[in-house]
């Protein structure tokens, strides 16, 4: 994106008061053109300004966390500009939102590029320093060697007075390390920003720690780097990497330390057992009591606003994990009959190009659409998406809020964002019949998942009429389309809890499923999770279809079976 801004000449310094007040620090003023450079939520994304003089009549930009939009009032006075500031409060920087999703992860190792670039330049500077230092060490300790005969020289005499004088000197008060580590220093606050602060590896780790639980990966295992399932007896590697990145005492430490507090406080109660004159154990058992104590009853020690909306759910834990263990894989369903693919070409905008669509599940119907968006497609809905990520949310009573239980970045894009997201929901109201566009259904969700990304069980529709989604006055969800827009290395399966099975991570596919009875009702049998991602990065875009509008396209009934 290349946002153009009139040229200084333009713009009355006035308003270039306006525009650095409005970016703050943000904002710098180079030659002679206005170059802002601002970054959006947290990424490495920045969006430099275009320096080439425009004809015409209006210009924008985004400055710190404004749209500015400069126009003339008139073509016959380009004396008077109109500025508009819109509040992007959408795109403001969090801080401690690396690890929900793979893409700004992929950043972080940018980010750490640079950094290895300061470090390489300042070691080589250092090794210069050095070196020269340890050229004079030689030279001095070598003229020591012969220094009791040559002392009467006067030419030795001389350079010795000179090297006690001032070569010392400059030996002990040189600046020249300073430099360097300056330098090394203006390197790293440059980048500082875009760096991961503490909640990043802390969730990073829970992430760690949630994919050991789900798919109960062997510890030492997972300290060596390679994903094994299973007992110590039985083991299966999942995954083994040509290049394994192992885990230091420390990291496993950190880890420990991130995890469950009351289980760290038994264990380390148990150590104390065996181990009573241990003070590092004493003071770790005394701090963990104290942060249990403070923590009112029922709380999530770590995440107290992070629990999971509805205790039922976690009765469905097992279940729910079982089939994240599958991943993806349950041979024996291939064995009902009724389980069948077809051609699809239902609607006159499929007779060219009909749908291959395979029934995976009866009760509740669920179907896979294969191939339902190409690599093309596929690649441009997540480049249009990716500068709008940020931390995905889930209803929480009548707001929207962050949750543990949902580990990802998402965006929304609107149908005409791109030819491709305008044809998508023409197909996709092609295939299913109903209306996919708004105001009878959502934006295009795009969803990146980060380290052990998942989404627990949760129904996509509302379960109680004070939820956020009713605020579109478009009814319930009545339908959820999702399409898999990446495959991934291994987990990240779609689980569906009560239909007791899951669908795997099938690139550029669509799974469709109806959330509603006809009679309006939420079908509990939906309740439904995207596994924890234990390799790759996982993409989905979600298309929500509301009731309202749908009549005639999905007419109601009152069995509340169907
Ligand atoms: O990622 C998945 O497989 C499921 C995602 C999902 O259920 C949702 O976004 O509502
Ligand atoms: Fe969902």
């Amino acid at each position: 994106m290349l946002l153009s801004v009139p040229p200084l000449s333009v713009v009355s310094p006035r308003i270039i008061r306006l525009l650095k007040a409005a970016g703050a620090a943000k904002t710098t003023i180079p030659g002679d053109s206005l170059a802002a450079h601002t970054r959006l939520h947290n990424s490495a994304h920045s969006y430099p300004l275009s320096h080439h003089r425009s004809s015409q009549r209006h210009h924008s930009a985004i400055v710190g966390d404004f749209l500015v939009f400069c126009t003339s009032s008139s073509g016959m006075c380009p004396g008077v500009w109109i500025v508009l500031f819109f509040y992007l409060g959408h795109i403001e920087v969090t801080s401690g939102d690396i690890y929900s999703s793979m893409l700004t992860i992929q950043q972080a190792l940018d980010t750490e590029k640079v950094l290895i670039e300061h470090l390489g330049a300042y070691l080589e500077e250092e090794t210069y320093r050095l070196n020269d230092l340890h050229r004079f060490y030689n030279k001095v300790s070598a003229l020591h060697r012969i220094a009791d005969t040559s002392v009467s020289d006067p030419i030795f005499a001389y350079t010795l007075l000179k090297r006690l004088q001032s070569e010392w000197m400059n030996v002990v008060d040189s600046l020249e390390n300073n430099d360097n580590l300056r330098v090394l220093k203006d390197g790293y606050k440059k980048v500082e920003k875009n760096l991961p602060v503490l909640e990043d590896v802390e969730g990073a780790a829970k992430g760690l720690m949630r994919l050991q639980d789900v798919y109960s990966l062997n510890v030492k295992g997972l300290t060596q780097g390679v994903f094994q399932s299973g007992r110590s007896s039985q083991l299966g590697v999942l995954y083994k990497p040509d290049q394994v990145s192992s885990m230091s005492a420390d990291d496993c430490f950190h880890i420990g330390k991130t995890g469950n507090v009351s289980r760290a406080l038994d264990l380390s109660r148990e150590c104390l057992l065996y181990d009573p004159y241990n003070m590092r154990l004493a003071l770790n058992v005394a701090k963990y009591e104290k942060i249990l104590d403070e923590t009112p009853a029922g709380e999530d020690v770590l995440a107290p606003n992070l629990l999971r909306p509805n205790v039922t759910h976690l009765r469905t834990r097992d279940l729910y994990e079982g089939l994240c263990r599958t991943l993806g894989s349950q041979t024996f369903r291939y064995e009902d009959p009724r389980l069948k693919c077809s051609y699809d070409a239902n609607s006159p905008y499929l007779v060219l190009q009909p749908l291959k669509k395979e029934v995976v599940n009866t009760t509740p119907y669920i179907v896979l659409y294969h191939d339902f968006v190409s690599d093309y497609e596929a690649k441009k809905i997540k480049e249009l998406a990716a500068p709008w990520l940020q931390r995905s949310v889930v209803a929480s009573g009548m707001q929207q809020a962050q949750a543990e239980y949902r580990i990802s970045k998402s965006a929304w894009l609107k149908d005409t964002a791109d030819p491709v997201t305008r044809n998508l929901d023409t197909r996709i109201a092609a295939a299913t019949g109903l209306h996919a566009k708004a105001p009878y259904a959502e934006y295009l969700q795009v969803v990146n998942y980060g380290i052990g990304g998942h989404y627990e069980p949760h129904f996509d529709h509302a379960t109680s009429r004070k939820s956020p989604l009713y605020r579109t006055n478009a009814g319930n969800r009545i339908a959820t389309f999702m399409i898999y827009l990446s495959s991934v290395d291994l987990g990240g399966a779609t689980a569906f809890i009560y239909a007791n099975f899951t669908t795997p991570v099938v690139k550029n596919a669509a799974v469709f499923w109806w959330n509603l009875h006809r009679n309006g009702e939420g079908n509990e049998d939906m309740l439904h999770a995207g596994c924890p991602v234990l390799l790759g990065s996982k993409w989905v875009a979600n298309k929500w279809i509301h009731e309202y509008g749908q009549e005639f396209n999905r007419p109601c009934g009152l069995n509340p079976g169907e």
